[in-house]
């Protein structure tokens, strides 16, 4: 079945995506990150169903030529597939072939990746009037002709490029508009959101989440009420105040309200930031804006002051719900807190919230939708392990709401981490740009000090958010598994972490059909169909912040895109295993330098390449499982930028020989002290 180029172009350039996410019923494509406005993933389509769907077949795959994490969600209309993978590289195929058509590379730098907390991903692109909108990882947004991937504009979104600034999420047009975030709590940041004109590019409005330096005039109300919630000494925007909308946005046509999910706090440490206390707006909230304006309508902040990395920038569902007897319009969100909230989107009131983990730093919330805080929760000098760690009891893979079943299917999770206060942090050791040599001393807290006694997990959790109460379960072996769908087949799929692609009942949670796909799942799945067959399709690559340096199955595959159909006739592709590593051994070291050998590890490369001969490397590979030719070079290695193009940065000017030796004793050390006996 071959699209020629000319029916390609007519079917994209005729697509006016607003009429499609506007008229749902009728929607057979996948138009939009979350398929709809309202962003439940829930699909009406019924094509592969409950009863059929153990015949579920590759159609076809292709390979997205990438090493490091993919997390979009395929876009696919009239046939058409736009799917991102790492370094924001766009991929358009004719969807029921799988021919490619066109590959759009932002090219990003490689040293970006320095600037960044959690891998180089790319949550997918947005389309609109023929055109592919993708907001690349150093702060761009680009305008991409649909049909022949060429560039109409691109744009610097970035205000102060002095600044840890990156971007990951899905750009989502509402009225005309492109709509934007970006990320960078981690580094000291500012976070905002941007509209530009989906046409012309231009920008409309931009909304910030903290208030800026209260010297300045403030730049509208919804700051000047912030501002009041912080504490002036504690030059929250000297490291920035955080706050960055990564990822989460949804939109009501009908009450003409677009909603985000704001981020963390920078620092994370609330004592270093605000030290008298205070909420903190509008951290770690869901913000009501106006898209015409961005003018701010109102908020609920899910975790007020936060203090421990609990951003709300994960996925909002709008949704209707009966909630004792009365008809309400809510949104549904589970942030990275360890609570589920239902709350009236009309106005922001609070409704409920439930623990959907086990939660060790709140009892509940009380009837205004305060969190009810466990004593000593925060500021500990001692080390503490807060459950739910900074990775999130749910992160931001997709979650789905299946109106017919009533439930939210929800990728929960455990890794647990151990933090506490850094008595050493400094405001003045933010250095501009300087990103991850000072990411210890930004987030103003120390980790790894000991071990955390909690046991990682996760699981698909099947989530009743009238009862607030969980109605099944399916256990994986390890955290960090992918996005999910919902179908009026009574389906949920999901990708795992392990290596698989998974169908259950939606109802029952009875699985139905698994495939292997060569590589750990984190992206989300999505469903389509094309002269009247189904699809689905799902884009497979390990990593994110925790499969960057975590791994749950030795295939590994790069990134590819997989598309099934009922009795495909695909042949699926070779699944590789990863060379057995072994723990670096015979590098001579100064055992004194392995003390302030983990300083400097922890400040400059644990985010990415875990703790040495522990983590067991994920996409960015474990240095206590390097080769000794590579540590005994290791000062050339990393001051000379030799591995650039792979996305890790040099440290010329950044640490000295001097200092690379003493990393070095500690990697070293690590390995030896981990080695079995
Ligand atoms: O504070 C931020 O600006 C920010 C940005 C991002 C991001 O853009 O990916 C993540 C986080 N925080 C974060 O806390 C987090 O756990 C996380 C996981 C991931 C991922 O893609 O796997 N990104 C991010
Ligand atoms: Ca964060």
């Amino acid at each position: 079945q071959e699209l020629s180029a000319d029916a390609i172009t007519q079917a994209i350039s005729a697509v006016n995506t607003e009429a499609i996410i506007a008229n749902k019923e009728a929607t057979r494509n996948w138009p939009t990150h979350g398929l709809d406005y309202e962003e439940t993933r829930h699909s009406k389509l019924d094509g592969i169903n409950t009863e059929n769907v153990s015949k579920l077949a590759l159609a076809w795959s292709a390979g997205l030529d990438s090493r490091r994490g993919v997390e979009a969600t395929p876009i696919v209309v009239d046939g058409v597939m736009y799917v991102t993978a790492s370094w924001s590289i766009v991929h358009a195929f004719n969807a029921v072939t799988g021919e490619k058509l066109w590959e759009y590379d932002p090219e990003v730098p490689k040293d970006y990746a320095y600037k960044g907390c959690c891998d180089v991903i790319n949550r997918g692109v947005a389309v609109y009037e023929g055109k592919v909108f993708v907001a690349s990882y150093d702060g761009f947004l680009h305008a991409i002709d649909a049909a022949t991937g060429a560039q109409a504009w691109k744009i610097d979104t970035i205000e102060n490029r002095e600044m840890s600034y990156t971007i990951t999420g899905a750009p989502r047009v509402y009225k005309g508009k492109v709509m934007i975030g970006n990320a960078g709590a981690e580094y000291g940041v500012r976070g905002y959101i941007t509209a530009y004109d989906a046409t012309s590019g231009e920008q409309q409005w931009r909304w910030y989440s903290v208030p800026g330096d209260p010297s300045k005039p403030f730049e509208d109300d919804s700051m000047k009420a912030a501002a009041e919630t912080w504490d002036p000494a504690g030059k929250w925007w000297e490291a920035g105040g955080g706050g960055t909308m990564w990822d989460s946005m949804a939109f009501d046509p009908e009450l003409d309200l677009m909603y985000v999910g704001t981020g963390n706090g920078s620092p994370w440490n609330r004592n270093l930031r605000s030290p008298a206390g205070g909420d903190n707006l509008y951290l770690a909230s869901v913000v009501a804006l106006n898209p015409d304006t961005g003018e701010y309508v109102c908020h609920h902040q899910e975790t007020p002051g936060d203090n421990w990395d609990y951003t709300s920038t994960q996925h909002i569902i709008l949704a209707d719900l009966e909630i004792e007897g009365e008809a309400r319009k809510v949104w549904l969100h589970a942030p990275k807190n360890g609570f589920f909230y239902v709350v009236d989107r009309t106005n922001c009131d609070f409704i409920s919230a439930e623990k959907f983990v086990e939660v060790n730093w709140a009892t509940g919330y009380d009837e205004e939708g305060r969190p009810i805080e466990v004593d000593g929760a925060r500021s500990r000098t001692e080390p503490w392990e807060t459950i739910p760690s900074a990775y999130g009891a749910h992160n931001w893979h997709p979650m789905s709401f299946n109106p017919q079943t009533g439930l939210v299917y929800i990728p929960a999770q455990g890794v647990p981490l151990v933090q506490q206060h850094n008595p050493d942090w400094q405001l003045n050791t933010h250095v501009p740009g300087a990103a991850m040599s000072n990411l210890g001393w930004n987030l103003g807290y120390l980790f790894n000090t000991v071990a955390p006694t909690a046991t990682p997990f996760g699981h698909l959790l099947a989530w009743d958010p009238v009862n607030q109460k969980e109605v099944w379960r399916a256990n994986y072996v390890s955290p960090w598994n992918g996005g999910t769908l919902t179908t009026a087949g009574g389906l949920v799929f999901q990708g795992t972490a392990d290596g698989r692609f998974v169908a259950y009942d939606a109802k029952s949670g009875e699985m139905l059909w698994q495939t292997p796909v060569g590589s750990g799942v984190v992206a989300a799945p999505s469903t389509w169909e094309k002269d009247g067959v189904q699809y689905v399709t799902v884009a497979v690559g390990w990593g994110g912040v925790y499969g960057q340096m975590q791994r749950a199955t030795e295939k590994t595959g790069p990134g590819r895109v997989y598309t099934f159909m009922l009795d495909g006739k695909g042949e699926m592709p070779e699944m590789v295993e990863r060379e057995p590593a072994t723990l670096v051994a015979g590098v001579p070291y100064n055992p004194e330098d392995i003390g302030p050998g983990a300083a400097l590890y922890v400040s400059s490369c644990l985010f990415c390449h875990g703790v040495p001969g522990v983590n067991n490397g994920g996409n960015i590979p474990n240095l206590g499982f390097s080769s000794a030719d590579t540590l005994n070079n290791a000062a050339e290695l990393l001051l000379t930028g030799a591995f650039v193009e792979g996305g890790m940065p040099t440290f010329e000017g950044k640490l000295t020989e001097d200092e690379v030796k003493k990393i070095v004793a500690f990697i070293q050390g690590t390995a030896d002290a981990v080695r079995p006996k």
